[in-house]
């Protein structure tokens, strides 16, 4: 089998809402695909009215075929902090074409504000590795895991764009997705995550190479691209008045200023060119002033993430069945 589902931006590109149908009759809920974490929750009937802010709720009471996983409960903290909690149903989940009948289906019964105010986001489904699935006393696998024997291939792909509709693909790679070849290169998944490490960077078009490993994360979830803070001064040293403000908690600058492009290495001679454009991520003023980096440090994290700034820039293959991650420019 194969699948593909449109992803659709919201405001500044800080995340992509992806349609997911739930249960029987079909509940219809827009969910954030994330790469860097492994449940698939939802808000739902059992979410208190307080903590809703018009999301759409699943309610497995109405599914006839959704099953209570007795004694399974969840609770996950992501890395910006937000966080939810709640119990477990297994249910049928259809997402692009794609189905599997026994889906944990992971129901919200607690949401942080981040969740609550992120109005158009009715939960967020992990493809991240099983290994760091949150459900106890038995963690579940992922919807991709419950797919893999059944998809032609056993990877899905990733094609965000900046400010317009992408896709996420199940089971094959679409040849007019991207341009140039394929870069593969190995993921080390003992962490749960997609973690490969890129043999350098580069600032600006006619910038030299810095061979400077990076080992990150690819994670659709993360909106900004986080690196170690030696990478990060040296790219905004290249940006008129950019400073960074700890009242803003990152590297701010003037919204007018000119930002260099930043090209991120792949194995032994590829790279994936990340225009100056997506290195603004928002203003932060609401006179438009000053804007907030699409690049921040990854200080605290213990890795670098390669989150949507990055992602937006490349057609990414998440192969599972060769551990390892492929990089094209599109
Ligand atoms: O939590 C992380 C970073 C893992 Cl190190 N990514 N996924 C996500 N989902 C919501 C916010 N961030």
């Amino acid at each position: 089998s194969t699948g593909s589902v449109v992803t659709t931006p919201q405001q500044y590109d800080v995340e992509y809402l992806t349609p997911v149908t739930i249960g029987t009759p079909g509940q219809n809920l827009e969910i954030d695909i994330d790469t860097g974490s492994s449940d698939f929750w939802v808000f739902s009937s059992e979410t208190p009215k307080s903590q809703v802010d018009g999301q759409t709720c699943y309610n497995p009471n109405k599914s006839s075929t959704a099953k209570k996983l007795e004694g399974a409960t969840w609770e996950i903290e992501y890395g910006d902090g937000s966080s939810s909690s709640g119990d477990v149903y297994l249910d049928k989940v259809k997402m692009g074409g794609v189905n599997f009948s026994s889906q944990a289906v992971e129901v919200a019964s607690k949401v942080s504000a981040e969740f609550t105010a992120d109005t158009n986001n009715d939960g967020l489904m992990g493809l991240a590795f099983g290994s760091i699935n949150q459900v106890r006393p038995q963690k579940q696998t992922t919807f991709f895991e419950n797919l893999q024997s059944s998809l032609d291939k056993p990877l899905f792909t990733a094609d965000l764009k900046s400010g317009a509709p992408g896709h996420f693909n199940f089971g094959y790679i679409d040849k007019n997705a991207y341009t140039g070849s394929i870069t593969y290169t190995p993921v080390n998944s003992t962490q749960g995550f997609w973690m490969w490490t890129s043999p350098g960077y580069t600032i600006g078009a006619s910038g030299k190479f810095k061979s400077s490993p990076i080992e990150g994360i690819a994670d659709t979830g993360t909106t900004l691209l986080l690196l170690p803070s030696s990478v990060v001064k040296a790219y905004y040293k290249n940006v008129s008045g950019a400073s960074y403000q700890s009242s803003n908690g990152g590297y701010v600058f003037p919204c007018d200023a000119t930002l260099p492009s930043f090209y991120v290495s792949v194995g032994d001679d590829a790279r994936i060119k990340i225009p100056g454009k997506y290195m603004s991520y928002a203003p932060v003023d609401s006179q438009g002033q000053n804007c907030f980096g699409g690049l921040q440090t990854d200080d605290g994290i213990g890795f670098s993430i390669f989150g949507d700034v990055f992602l937006k820039a490349a057609f990414v293959v998440f192969d599972a069945g060769k551990e390892r991650l492929g990089l094209a420019a599109k």
